[in-house]
């Protein structure tokens, strides 16, 4: 890992990375709870964090959880605020039909991944610069094997 920063911490169990290099670090549950089939519950962590100005933290789903049980993050990316100093807390969903999921208090439910970000000055123009893809988007470039778009 070439750069850290200090992020001050609260926490029941403080988020830890697995491996050096990853960009997630795990955020346990501080309760338990029971998902059904389809239903959402937001879950506590025990940790509230005050990050330096000009950082962001999102709360994002872990692959393996998805992958076997269905279960994923509402609002992914959740974005912490630098200025929050509440309870990071965890917007799950069961996405199964037919299982229910039961987090276990401890159980790690989701990472959370620190990063840089810029704050906009919104400058208001009459036009916008041109640009290749103009205003092209929802795919505008086809979904095949061969770009379709007007530029290919
Ligand atoms: O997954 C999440 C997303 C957000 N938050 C906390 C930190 C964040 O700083 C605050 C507000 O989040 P956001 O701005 O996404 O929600 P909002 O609906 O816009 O609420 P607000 O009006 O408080 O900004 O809630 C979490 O704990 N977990
Ligand atoms: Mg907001």
């Amino acid at each position: 890992m070439t750069d850290s920063v200090d992020v001050l911490i609260t926490a029941e169990r403080i988020p830890a990375y697995a491996h050096p290099g990853d960009a997630g670090a795990d955020l346990h549950a501080s309760e338990s709870v029971l998902l059904e089939p389809g239903e959402r519950a937001t879950v506590g962590t025990g940790v509230a964090i005050a990050l330096p100005d000009g950082f962001v933290a999102f709360v994002v789903p872990r692959s393996g959880l998805a992958f076997r049980h269905g279960l994923t993050i509402v609002n992914a990316p959740g974005t912490v605020d630098a200025g929050y100093r509440g309870e990071i807390k965890v917007a799950l969903l069961n996405t199964d039909a037919r299982e229910a999921y039961r987090v276990e208090e401890g159980d790690r439910i989701a990472q959370l991944v620190v990063m840089p970000v810029s704050r906009a000055r919104f400058v208001e123009v009459e036009k916008l610069p041109g640009s290749l893809r103009g205003e092209g988007g929802f795919g505008s470039t086809g979904f095949g094997a061969n770009h379709q778009g007007a530029h290919a």
